[in-house]
């Protein structure tokens, strides 16, 4: 499929402008928001070829299937049905022959009492109004809130949140540590209510709490789908939030798992983040698809990682409290699309997902954009960026953020020729060879593809429209590639070896049938535990 395409590589990107109306032409806008690929090396052939994918592949009627209810996520023999979470206005969304989307409300309404009732200061700690909440869980039940609550911090109106995720118990102790306990509350998110990083602080947390709150589960609320579980924790019904298996992890944020969202910015706002999300589902699913956002975006990501062989892509938010994008992204795409093997069992053709990284501008402009720059390696970066600011004294802060963006992008493009770079030495004095030799180092090669996200302002309803964006995108490639991008089987083994190596660390059962390294590992640990004890 990739090797006929591999020939349609090559062009020179600063030559496509050729006065047709390129950058219109490799464009899209769509509802505030303006995506320009036209920095990319495709070409109008090569882009139909990649669109011919999408007819080939079967795309729009996996599409199709998704928004119907059918069990696409065949390896865990589920639905995917997240955007029925974000259907605030649609026709019915059907699973199993009911319309789910009356369980969703009815789940969003107990949300929004809860939320007003803490919100207002009806709902009280020990101590009295919550000042803050504490969102324990990992993965897709800790990154998106964190993310979201993070980018929406202009429209903070509620308590404080805290995010705990990791094993380490620095984590959390870093995290209560001055906080007040009768005046905090403690979300645990857990779809499985079993993961055990999520678990174990939970416990450190009520414990806690314990030492000065008289009911410590009073203040605890479950993000989860096990009620079973929820109550042998201690926490009352009226403050369990469950949602159905047929909501992914990684695409949990828009239903109980954004609760601590929803406490930070209030119902409505919350609403127009979910109306973003559906307002990118209608593009999806009716925008034709050179037109369509996620199509384009899915088409240049397997252009660039399946058919030009770059092997990472870069997400570059010219936005500080878009700080934990990229690691949400990385989530959402390497959890998604990093399988080795395609629906039926049999190895991906062109490889899987690539490796997604980055880092807000400008920061990343004085760390690793050195080799993006002049690397040897390519790096496809894409670059998201608004008109606006929420400073609103800080104007010219914001001029300086959107003019490093936007030169970035020109700068990859065009490059700097090697007679540029020997003008500028002869300009410091240099002369004859030592001229030559200073000048290769300021040559830039440029023809460095990269797209850029431009819209006006870091709405809620702009992030919902982001990440909803991405999300099709991700399930897009994943079509294409033949791939389930709905499960995760590939976390699975470490979790298994993890559990086995607590008792041999402990020393409670033998390591023998252990690698060397890891024997060795273990002793290593060990005889520092024996010289602590
Ligand atoms: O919400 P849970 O069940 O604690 O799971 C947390 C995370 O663990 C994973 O299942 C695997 O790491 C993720 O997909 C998920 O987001």
């Amino acid at each position: 499929m990739w090797a006929d395409l591999k020939a349609l590589c090559g062009a020179d990107i600063k030559n496509l402008f050729d006065g047709t109306g390129r950058a219109r032409d490799f464009s899209i806008t769509f509802d505030g928001m303006l995506f320009d690929y036209s920095k990319t090396s495709l070409t109008v052939e090569a882009r139909q070829a990649m669109l011919d994918l999408v007819n080939e592949r079967g795309v729009e009627a996996q599409r199709d299937a998704m928004f119907a209810g059918e069990k696409i996520n065949d390896t865990e023999r589920r639905a995917v049905l997240h955007i029925a979470l974000r259907a605030l206005s649609s026709a019915p969304i059907m699973f199993e022959g009911e319309d789910v989307l009356a369980g969703v409300r009815a789940g969003l309404t107990k949300m929004e009492s809860f939320a007003e009732e803490l919100r207002s200061g009806q709902y009280q700690g020990a101590g009295g109004p919550i000042t803050d909440v504490v969102n324990i869980g990992i993965g897709g039940s800790h990154l998106g809130p964190e993310m979201a609550v993070k980018a929406l911090l202009p429209y903070r109106d509620g308590p404080r949140c805290h995010f705990v995720s990791n094993a380490d118990a620095a984590d959390i102790h870093d995290k209560l540590e001055g906080l007040d306990p009768t005046r905090t509350l403690v979300i645990v998110a857990s779809k499985s209510f079993t993961t055990v990083e999520t678990m174990t602080n939970a416990e450190t947390a009520r414990a806690w709490m314990a030492r000065a709150v008289e009911d410590p589960a009073s203040q605890f609320v479950a993000l989860a789908s096990a009620e079973d579980k929820t109550k042998a924790f201690g926490i009352a019904s009226e403050r369990v939030f469950g949602f159905e298996d047929w909501v992914g992890g990684r695409y949990s944020i828009w239903g109980p798992i954004g609760l601590s969202l929803m406490l930070s910015i209030g119902p409505k706002r919350f609403r127009e983040f979910l109306a973003g999300g559906e307002a990118m589902d209608q593009h999806f699913v009716h925008a034709p698809l050179g037109q369509n956002m996620p199509v384009m975006l899915a088409l240049l990501g397997l252009w660039h990682h399946q058919v030009c062989g770059y092997p990472t892509r870069a997400v570059l938010p010219y936005d500080q409290r878009l700080a934990r994008l990229p690691a949400y992204f990385q989530q959402l795409e390497m959890e998604s699309n990093g399988k080795g093997v395609t629906m039926d069992g049999t190895p991906v053709e062109g490889g899987s997902g690539p490796v997604v990284w980055g880092e807000p501008g400008t920061n990343g402009q004085h760390a690793f954009y050195q080799l993006i720059h002049q690397g040897t390696q390519v790096v496809p970066c894409e670059f998201m960026v608004a008109a606006e600011g929420h400073e609103p004294d800080m104007t010219h802060q914001h001029e300086l953020l959107v003019a490093n963006c936007l030169a970035q992008s020109e700068a990859l493009m065009l490059g700097r020729t090697p007679a540029t770079a020997r003008r500028l030495m002869a300009a410091k004095g240099f002369e004859g060879e030592e001229l030559e030799r200073q000048a290769r180092h300021r040559v830039f090669k440029g023809d460095r593809p990269s797209t850029t996200l431009i819209y006006d302002k870091l709405t809620p309803r702009r992030l919902g429209q982001i990440i909803a964006l991405y999300e099709h995108r991700v399930f897009v490639e994943g079509v294409i590639l033949g791939i389930n991008s709905f499960d995760q089987w590939g976390v699975e083994l470490g979790k298994v070896l993890a559990l086995e190596l607590e008792p041999v660390l402990q020393g409670k059962v033998n390591a023998s049938n252990k690698d060397g390294s890891t024997r060795q590992l273990v002793e290593f640990v060990r005889s520092h535990w024996e010289v602590d004890e």
